[in-house]
């Protein structure tokens, strides 16, 4: 499925065009009161823009003359809450789609034990949504979404309102079920379009500021909010002893997802540079990962300074630090600093 979208609403000063190819997954990042929202309710039909057009595979869904209703666009919506009917079961939840489509009762409930089980949460088929964890409650909620069997999948901000440490495990998910699918995700988190995005669009004021292939986008921002937000630091090497062995003697420990990476895996640790601290010496005690590094940049934005440093073998790594931090380290480039990060702000993906 191909989706054109192109929107004016007026009221919200919001003017957008955003095109999707086939089976592509595009995130659209920007900050709050962007019109990220706006683009998803434009396209699901929630709202009818003052002009502008929805094309699904060269099918008009909105435009001057024509609106289809959001219940015929088949295009799932999967918002920040889950949203599930709290006094039907999971499995009654996920069935619903399926239901409604005429499908018998029997393979609508067959379907939905399948999508359940897909997406890791088959034993609670039984549970009314009140007695499921917020994350597993949003796995429900994505089987229900792809049970619809729908042209397009619309995400606004599937894990914002997760507890962190159940988000590496459902971006995992996420990374699996929407492959080869028709998918918009909007996001405020860089490493949701890292790893799930073949392409990104920042929106800021209500307008594209920035469109491009994830990598090219996150690597060389040209708007400033893709610039605050993007420099992720990321480890590339060979998944060895539990850790990700990378080049010279650099091991990175972190969360995992299921399955995990077997040995000799191709695997990348991803860490933000808010979760590396910078030491001058290696700090003792704690099980935290270590990388020296050589101080190349300092770069002061609010009160914090984003410490820019390189590896032995070339690769470059960043850390925020207060800017109060940077002057008790004392921190010049060429200086040898020591950046620590937790494991448990490490995600490793395969590559
Ligand atoms: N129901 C509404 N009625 C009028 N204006 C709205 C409405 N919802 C949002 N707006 C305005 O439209 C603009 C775009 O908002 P939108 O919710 O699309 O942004 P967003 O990028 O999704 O933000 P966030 O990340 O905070 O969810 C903002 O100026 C907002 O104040």
């Amino acid at each position: 499925m191909t989706l054109e979208l192109t929107a004016q609403v007026t009221e919200r000063d919001v003017d957008v065009a955003l095109d999707v190819a086939d089976g592509e997954t595009v995130a659209v990042l920007g900050p709050n009161g962007a019109g990220k929202s706006t683009l998803l309710a434009v396209a699901a039909g929630l709202l009818r823009p003052d002009s502008g057009r929805v094309v699904l595979d060269g099918v008009e869904l909105t435009s001057a003359d024509v609106w289809v209703a959001p219940h015929a666009r088949r295009i799932a919506l999967l918002a920040q809450d889950p949203l599930l009917f709290p006094h039907l079961s999971a499995l009654e939840n996920v069935a619903f789609g399926p239901r409604s489509r005429g499908i018998h009762r029997r393979t609508a409930r067959e379907q939905a034990r399948a999508w359940l089980e897909d997406v890791g949460v088959a034993e609670l088929a039984d549970r009314r949504p009140g007695q499921l964890s917020g994350g597993q409650a949003q796995r429900v909620a994505v089987a229900r979404a792809l049970a619809a069997d729908p042209r397009v999948l619309l995400l606004d901000e599937p894990m914002a309102a997760l507890d962190v440490a159940v988000r590496p495990a459902l971006r995992q998910t996420l990374r699996r079920v929407l492959a080869d699918r028709t998918v918009v995700l909007v996001t405020h988190d860089v490493l949701d379009a890292l790893l799930l995005a073949d392409r990104v669009v920042v929106v800021d004021g209500g307008r594209v500021v920035e469109a491009g292939p994830t990598t090219d986008v996150l690597t060389r921002p040209r708007s400033p909010f893709t610039a605050r937000i993007a420099g992720l630091n990321m480890v590339r090497g060979t998944w060895r002893d539990g850790a990700v062995d990378g080049p010279h003697g650099i091991a990175v420990k972190g969360l995992t997802t299921d399955p995990a990476p077997a040995t000799g895996d191709s695997v990348v640790a991803v860490f933000r540079p808010s979760a590396v601290s910078v030491f001058r010496e290696p700090p003792g005690g704690s099980p935290r990962n270590t990388i020296t590094t050589t101080v190349s940049d300092l770069e002061p934005f609010g009160d914090q300074v984003r410490v820019r440093a390189a590896t032995p073998d070339g690769q470059s790594l960043a850390a925020d630090v207060t800017t109060l931090a940077a002057a008790e380290l004392d921190l010049a480039p060429g200086l040898e600093v020591v950046f620590s990060i937790k494991a448990t702000e490490v995600s490793i993906y395969r590559t």
